[in-house]
């Protein structure tokens, strides 16, 4: 079997594991990504009142099963965001944004009351951001100024070519920043102007993570 068909194996695992932790009937915000693409299958079970959908990819799919598809503004809290990662440690800080999709999804968790990330075991690392850039969502005409300011960082950032955030906005992948404190981090790449906002999700990190391996899948929570 192919890497990749094993790794969606587990990401089906993984999401069907997150059945359990799932409330029934009621509204739930939902990430983006293949994890997810996974579980958004299988939410057609839980009889969901609808979903908060964080962006346009996971709208979409939403609806292709019949899940109603519920406006943030029409919601004044979640109890439960899920969402994949691109890596995630062991305090449940995350690096997000491989799709592209993390401005929304930060928006969405923000209001929910717990975070549960799905994801196969290749994303769990000792340190966040050595093998995986940090992507940064960044206003068109501040591309430069903002990357001259990520070198001041020790970062390189690359442009993503060809790529439009669901916001209108580019992405920054930034390779080699040493994240020692990702909380620090997370502030001070915010308070850089033309971000708007970066993948780093540590002040607010996930409240359990669900991790699918060939043993099965294990759970770690905060
Ligand atoms: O923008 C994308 C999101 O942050 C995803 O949660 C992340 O990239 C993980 O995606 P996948 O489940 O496809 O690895």
């Amino acid at each position: 079997m192919s890497d990749t068909n094993q790794q969606n194996l587990l990401k089906q695992a993984v999401a069907q594991a997150a059945l359990a932790h799932l409330p029934k009937g009621g509204v739930i915000g939902v990430g983006t990504g293949s994890t997810v693409n996974f579980l958004i299958d299988l939410l057609p079970q839980l009889k969901l009142a609808g979903a908060v959908a964080s962006s346009k990819a996971t709208e979409d799919r939403l609806k292709a099963v019949g899940i109603e598809v519920v406006e943030l503004n029409q919601v004044g809290s979640l109890d439960v965001y899920i969402d994949g990662a691109d890596e995630i440690d062991r305090h449940l800080h995350m690096i997000k944004g491989g799709g592209g999709a993390l401005t929304r999804e930060k928006i969405v968790a923000s209001v929910a009351k717990r975070f549960i990330c799905i994801a196969d075991e290749s994303k769990w690392v000792e340190q966040l951001g050595r093998a995986f850039p940090l992507p940064i969502e960044v206003i068109p005409m501040a591309r430069s100024a903002v990357g001259r300011k990520l070198v001041t960082l020790g970062g390189s950032p690359a442009y993503r070519q060809g790529f439009v955030t669901d916001n209108g906005n580019l992405i920054l992948d930034v390779h080699n920043l040493n994240i020692l404190n990702a909380i620090a981090l997370e502030s001070e790449l915010n308070d850089i102007a033309g971000v708007v906002c970066n993948g780093l999700f540590a002040k607010q990190g996930a409240d359990l993570a669900l991790l699918a391996g060939p043993n099965g899948v294990r759970e770690v929570s905060r």
